[in-house]
């Protein structure tokens, strides 16, 4: 299961908890402007927007996991098991592979208005990457600061939903999971209102009961409708420490700890969170196993240098003994 979402505060930020099992050697990657991006069906970018995020780099191609551009759009890609269905070439249409849509949309555009309009001409098309690294069933959520959508490659066709909450989760489609938060309108974070019997003395006998009914398992529904509760509700100060901080809290009301999801003989956990900067450009991530914010600036780097520079990811814990 994974989730992500954005957020403002003085600065936009966007981040997703991957969950998992096990993982694939992930890096935090940036790639430069001139990095050559090979496509299968369409014309490579000499030249394009530099990105940051997280990927899996096979043969020099970083197969990117979520990502932000330097103009402050960012990408994620969830994965939706079942729905997700790809097609064959379409000779009227520009047919991009799932592995090659993060760096498509992020190598070219700006907002989330010119990748609406971009979407209407894509295909994407089933083509993997290679054997050992087969099609992942999908959905994506492209954000900037103003808006966000979801992507759904479908049976019926590609679906583009204005995405209002700034998240998603996984199953089932968009549509549906932004249905059921009609279920929990009544849900608030300050004490209830005794309306189920005006007539019986009934006690808020704890702070947090406007909000009893907010699932707590994690299923992909319940971690939408909690994330979506959380973070439209946030609060946080204005300065990068407090936005980052209340970013990570936001992620962690649906966070993955091993043991509570049982996959055969291994546990779903979250293998990591990221925060992005998307204004700075800068990659903020924790691990399972790292508390510590780790973070990478991409412009630190030569963003107009042709080969990707990744980080590993820093894991095991980085405790500050203050005795
Ligand atoms: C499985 C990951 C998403 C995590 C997630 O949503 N889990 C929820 C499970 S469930 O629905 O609740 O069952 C996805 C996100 C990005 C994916 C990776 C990226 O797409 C990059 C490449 C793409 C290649 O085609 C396959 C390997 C891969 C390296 C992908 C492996 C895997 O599918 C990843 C890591």
């Amino acid at each position: 299961m994974c989730t992500a979402a954005n957020y403002t505060a003085t600065d936009h930020y966007f981040g997703r908890n991957l969950d998992l099992e096990y993982s694939y050697n992930e890096t935090v990657t940036v790639t430069p402007r001139n990095y050559v991006f090979k496509f299968r069906q369409v014309d490579e970018l000499r030249s394009h927007h530099a990105l940051i995020g997280i990927s899996t780099n096979v043969d020099g191609y970083p197969l990117y996991y979520d990502a932000t551009n330097e103009k402050g759009l960012s990408m994620a890609g969830l994965n939706f098991p079942e729905n997700a269905d790809y097609k064959p070439e379409d000779p009227k249409k520009i047919n991009i592979t799932p592995f090659e849509f993060i760096p498509w949309v992020l190598g070219q555009y700006e907002t989330v208005a010119e990748v609406k309009e971009a979407l209407k001409d894509i295909n994407l098309v089933n083509i993997s990457f290679s054997k050992e690294y087969p099609l992942s069933p999908l959905h994506w959520i492209i954000s900037d600061r103003e808006e966000s959508i979801t992507v759904e490659s479908v049976k019926e066709g590609l679906h583009v939903y204005d995405n209002p909450v700034g998240v998603l989760t996984n199953n089932p489609t968009f549509d549906k999971q932004l249905f059921n938060l009609n279920n929990y309108m009544t849900l608030s974070i300050d004490p209830p209102k005794n309306n189920f019997a005006p007539d019986l003395v009934l006690d808020t006998y704890s702070r947090g009961m406007g909000a009893i009914g907010l699932p707590g398992d994690l299923s992909s529904s319940s971690r939408f409708v909690k994330a979506v509760f959380t973070k439209i509700n946030s609060v946080s100060g204005s300065s990068e420490s407090e936005a980052i901080s209340q970013f990570f809290h936001i992620l962690g009301s649906a966070a993955q700890q091993r043991g509570c999801v049982r996959l055969g003989d291994k546990y779903e956990i979250t293998i990591y969170s990221s925060c992005c900067n998307t204004d700075k450009g800068i990659y903020y991530y924790k691990t399972y196993e790292n508390s510590q914010i780790s973070g990478v600036d991409m412009h630190k780097e030569n963003l107009d240098s042709e080969e990707i520079i990744s980080y590993s990811l820093i894991e095991g814990q980085q405790i500050k003994m203050q005795n």
